[in-house]
């Protein structure tokens, strides 16, 4: 099917089946128009839109070169300065409104009553399990043939396949969102779908190198969170395909090497990653909230490092956060020109990179490829070693991002301070001690006290992911995490927490009939709220993480109406 839908696309790399070298090597057409540039900036600057992500999802109606020797007859016309109406024209004469290349697609091998649906006994829950179930077809995108065609034209990224995208404003696939997605497909009995993902990200990898954050032009000096292998995983896991594994092999070796020599750095001895950005300017799809932050800083090189300080927050998905502040006095206290991603060794990152290397060996085990399966455990050997030494926390009984600026760990609550125990990367033999002490942590930060789940971060700045909002990546990694502990303590926390999250979002959904993109800790069935834009419905990654619950705890839930009980236990 890969090759099959390699034929589909203008690769435009060198030679055809090549995996591009560098990431420099590929070159999209219409970044000169989405990522950079003169009318990018004076078009976003303008504020013709609400949400500025608007402007950059618009298609062309002319090529590139054609629209920027227009703009620039324009602006020589205006004297540089063009009035709002003046650029309000050129945008309706040379753009057509955005969402055009894209078109609703039922996904062929969705089915009405999938088989997750006969484990929930709760008649309430099955109802909402069969309305998720449906919003996959809501959620599901076919590009055009003209994207195929003309991609110049375009900033979305061509791919063979449909998608299933988050929602909402996000009209594209994500890369970390769709971990979660997929998960729910393959339990919505949606193997072909899910698959026709995967290999998207494989053409992408295949053709520029890596995964950007999302499938626009105006991502690509980025990644999120490496959650390619585990789609694998997942895929294999559910349909036994071991030779789908064996066959991405290659790419999936290709996306960690690229991880991992763009990202690492060198601390305590140790190799180890952080969350980075290769491209330069402001993010094109929030261009103006990015120059007025930046006007905090006086000279344009101060600028240009704040400009990739948010855009390594948002490789690590979490934009923006308290997680990335450092102050001058090393504390996390601040606001959006205190952000120091680059300078900050993440728990999630390095476990993700651990994970990719165990799984990569496992499936050249598959393979019978003894000599690269030695190689790439003792990459994930590696990796565990500088986790250890470089990010558990003793006094703290868990794990800790890490402050280069400051060389000490920091201290603060994030969910993806479990992300080790959601990729055991930890020994083994240690499971006791790491379950009692991590149990006392959850306990030290109180963390069973909210009733709609357990929040990204204890600091209110307004970030949207900071407190309190709750999302549901984070609940997924923290409460499969305590059950791969596997000891009784944990696993009751974890099942509890499993039970109130589905709960709140339950009671969100029958109070609005939507699933947010995020919810909130402090109240029982709300959703979340802050940051650059409104709180989106959909939504991809919730809808994945309850469908996969109510297919594991469905049964444990028919007790009372579904409705509220954790709630009420807690208040
Ligand atoms: O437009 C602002 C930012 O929007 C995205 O980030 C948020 O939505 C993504 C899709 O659900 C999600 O993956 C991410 O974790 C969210 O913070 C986008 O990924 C950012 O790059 C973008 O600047």
């Amino acid at each position: 099917a890969l090759s099959q839908a390699k034929s589909l696309i203008d690769y435009r790399v060198d030679n055809e089946n090549a995996i591009a070298k560098d990431v420099e090597t590929y070159n999209f057409e219409s970044c000169q128009i989405y990522c950079y540039g003169e009318l990018l900036k004076t078009i976003q600057m303008a504020k013709l839109f609400e949400d500025s992500k608007t402007f950059v999802d618009m298609k062309l109606k002319q090529a590139p070169a054609k629209t920027l020797e227009d703009f620039e007859l324009l602006m020589e016309s205006k004297n540089r300065t063009p009035s709002r109406e003046d650029l309000q024209k050129f945008v309706d004469d040379y753009f057509s409104p955005k969402g055009t290349e894209l078109e609703l697609w039922t996904p062929t091998d969705w089915t009405a009553n999938p088989s997750f649906l006969d484990r929930i006994t709760d008649p309430d829950l099955k109802q909402w399990g069969q309305e998720l179930n449906n919003i996959w077809k809501d959620l599901g995108r076919k590009m055009n043939d003209d994207v195929l065609k003309n991609p110049e034209y375009y900033s979305i990224i061509p791919v063979p396949n449909p998608v299933i995208i988050p929602g909402g404003r996000f009209i594209e696939f994500y890369y970390w969102d769709s971990y979660w997605i997929i998960r729910g497909l393959l339990h919505s009995e949606m193997q072909d779908t899910a698959r026709g993902m995967i290999e998207n990200f494989m053409s992408i990898v295949q053709r520029i190198g890596f995964i950007p954050n999302g499938g626009r032009v105006y991502y690509w000096g980025r990644s999120q969170p490496p959650l390619l292998t585990g789609m694998v995983k997942s895929y294999v896991d559910f349909t036994n395909d071991d030779l789908f594994a064996i066959n991405a092999l290659e790419v999936l070796e290709h996306e960690f090497e690229y991880f991992v020599n763009n990202h690492s750095v060198q601390v305590k001895g140790h190799n180890l990653a952080v969350y980075r950005d290769s491209s330069t300017g402001p993010r094109p799809e929030s261009y103006r909230e990015d120059v007025e932050t930046a006007e905090n800083f006086d000279t344009p090189e101060a600028k240009e490092d704040h400009y990739s300080e948010l855009k390594s927050a948002a490789e690590s998905g979490m934009d923006f956060s308290s997680r990335w502040f450092i102050n001058e006095n090393g504390t996390n206290v601040g606001n959006l020109s205190h952000l120091r991603t680059r300078s900050i060794v993440p728990v999630d990152l390095n476990s993700f990179l651990y994970w990719n290397a165990k799984l990569i060996a496992e499936f050249h085990a598959k393979a019978g490829n003894v000599d690269k399966m030695t190689e790439y455990e003792k990459k994930a050997q590696t990796l565990l070693q500088g986790i250890q030494d470089v990010l558990w926390n003793e006094e703290a009984g868990c794990w800790l991002d890490y402050d280069m600026i400051n060389e000490k760990p920091r201290d603060y609550f994030v969910p993806t301070n479990l992300a080790p125990l959601f990729v055991k990367a930890y020994n083994i033999s240690d499971t006791e001690k790491i379950s009692a002490s991590v149990l006392s942590y959850i306990e030290k930060n109180k963390l069973d006290t909210f009733p709609g789940g357990v929040p990204n971060t204890l600091y209110h700045t307004g970030e949207q992911w900071d407190f309190p909002n709750v999302w549901a990546p984070m609940q997924y990694i923290v409460v499969e995490g305590l059950a791969n502990l596997n000891t009784p303590a944990a696993k009751e926390l974890s099942k509890k927490w499993a039970l109130r999250w589905v709960k709140s979002n339950f009671k969100a959904y029958t109070d609005n009939f939507h699933m947010y993109e995020k919810y909130n800790a402090e109240e029982f069935g709300g959703h979340g709220g802050g940051g650059e834009y409104g709180v989106q419905t959909g939504f991809g990654w919730s809808n994945g993480v309850i469908i996969e619950w109510l297919s594991k705890h469905g049964r444990e839930l028919s007790e009372g109406s579904g409705g509220g009980g954790a709630g009420e236990e807690l208040q």
